[in-house]
């Protein structure tokens, strides 16, 4: 195969390879044997590093730095340095549990426990095994709205006893001991509520995990700790609150959870006396998550007896539909890793390798910045504008999928 004229030659990728410092020792990455091959083929150079054993975080590092070393050759186009993509990594399975749904709020008082334990409620109405467990140490009401009181048991095995009402397994921080989670701060509350939620004794399809509001220690520790499969924010339509929210639930993508959609709850009421609508705090909030559900002032709905509010079966219908639709791309191992690539190469490489697929073909790439209008980006490029999936992989990890459409047959038939 003949090379570009310029392209650089295998053993100059190495010499540049040499600059960079293996993560032990004094020694650079060629001679610490931690590049196991280098291929130049028409100015795209691919480098194989030997990284398996490291941290993640070590190895997505130094593969950064292997990037920027070799397009600091002359002549290199692309850069492939072939490491795994790892899928998030939100750590420890909750036995007992097959998938979390955290409902969370930027700031209290907004209804969060209410629709949590609805939604719960929503979800085992048509015939979900689901799991409640209140987090919220600052002011864990499940045990009163549900009418159930502590201390929980113990199995036999020693585990904590989910109480069961109305269908429900639910465990609660506030179920462990009279005021004491009130008293915890920082790490030890984060530990409480890690012990509780994998020691408890589980058996549901679902765990409806009721955080705290906003985006504290145990909000972070805890979506970085378990495999949280969505979220669902609620908030009031006020303004501030929606702003809050957006920031919100821009942290929670961050952290590679999807955001399943938001419930804004208290959205107004139908005055009983003079029979007209209110907003008392406005109405259409400006959220970029897609609206599941928007709840009146209504006591009703607060009523965790007798039937589940139908308000509240649709809710659990939606969570079950967002959970359905979410986003997976997969990441092939001839996916173009663009991470560390400077902007302009990046727009370059991704033009030019779209602008050769074939109609129906994809392209599957892996970035370090979060993209932004991929679409319009290429859209000159293709008949039909490109169809673009993107999944958040990690905090800083987004996979591509880019596909060009087929073209309408019909379009093209002329007289
Ligand atoms: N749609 C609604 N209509 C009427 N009352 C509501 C509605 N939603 C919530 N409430 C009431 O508002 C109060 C606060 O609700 P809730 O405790 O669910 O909020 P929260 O966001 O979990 O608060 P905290 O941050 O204190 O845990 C409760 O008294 C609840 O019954």
């Amino acid at each position: 195969m003949s090379g570009k004229e310029n392209e650089p030659s295998e053993d100059a990728i190495r010499d540049e390879l040499r600059t960079v410092a293996a993560p032990d020792g004094d020694e650079n990455v060629v001679a610490a044997g931690l590049v196991s091959s280098v291929t130049v083929t028409d100015g795209t150079v691919t480098v194989d590093p030997t990284l398996s054993g490291m941290e993640p975080a070590t190895a997505d590092t130094l593969a950064d730095r292997m990037r920027t070393a070799v397009l600091e050759c002359g002549g290199v186009e692309e850069v492939r340095v072939e490491t795994d993509v790892a899928e998030p990594d939100h750590g420890t399975v909750v036995p007992g549990v097959d998938r979390i749904v955290a409902v969370a709020s930027a700031k209290g008082g907004v209804g969060k426990t209410t629709v949590a334990t609805q939604l719960a409620r929503g979800l085992a109405a048509s015939g979900e095994r689901v799991g409640l467990f209140d987090a919220d140490v600052y002011g864990p009401n499940t045990p009163e709205l549900l009418d159930i009181e502590g201390p929980l048991g113990s199995t036999d095995d020693g585990r904590a006893e989910p109480v069961e009402v109305d269908s429900l397994q639910v465990v609660s921080v506030g179920l462990i001991a009279n005021d004491e989670p009130m008293a915890w701060r920082g790490a030890m509350a984060h530990e409480a509520v890690e012990g509780l939620l994998t020691d408890a004794a589980w058996d549901v399809d679902t765990l409806v995990l009721d955080l705290p509001p906003g985006t504290g220690d145990i909000v972070l520790t805890t979506l970085q700790s378990f495999p949280v499969d969505g979220a669902v924010f609620v908030t009031t339509p006020f303004p501030t609150a929606a702003g809050d929210t957006e920031r919100s639930t821009a942290l929670f993508r961050e952290e590679g959870v999807p955001v399943l959609g938001a419930v804004v709850n208290m959205a107004g009421f139908t005055c009983p006396t003079c029979g007209d609508d209110h907003a008392p705090f406005g109405s259409d909030p400006d959220l970029s998550a897609d609206v599941l559900a928007e709840l009146p002032i209504d006591k009703s709905l607060r009523s965790t007896e007798g039937e589940v509010p139908a308000a509240f079966r649709d809710l659990g219908d939606d969570v079950r539909e967002a959970l359905a639709d979410r986003t997976t791309v997969t990441v092939p191992e001839t996916a173009l890793d663009l991470r560390g690539v400077p902007d302009r190469a990046r727009i370059e490489q991704v033009r030019a390798e779209f602008g050769a697929l074939a109609p129906g073909e994809s392209l599957h790439l892996v970035t370090d910045t979060r993209p932004g209008d991929v679409s319009g980006a290429l859209e000159d490029l293709a008949s039909a504008p490109p169809r673009v999936a993107v999944e958040q992989k990690g905090s800083s990890v987004w996979a591509l999928q880019i596909s060009k459409t087929a073209s309408d047959p019909a379009e093209d038939v002329t007289c």
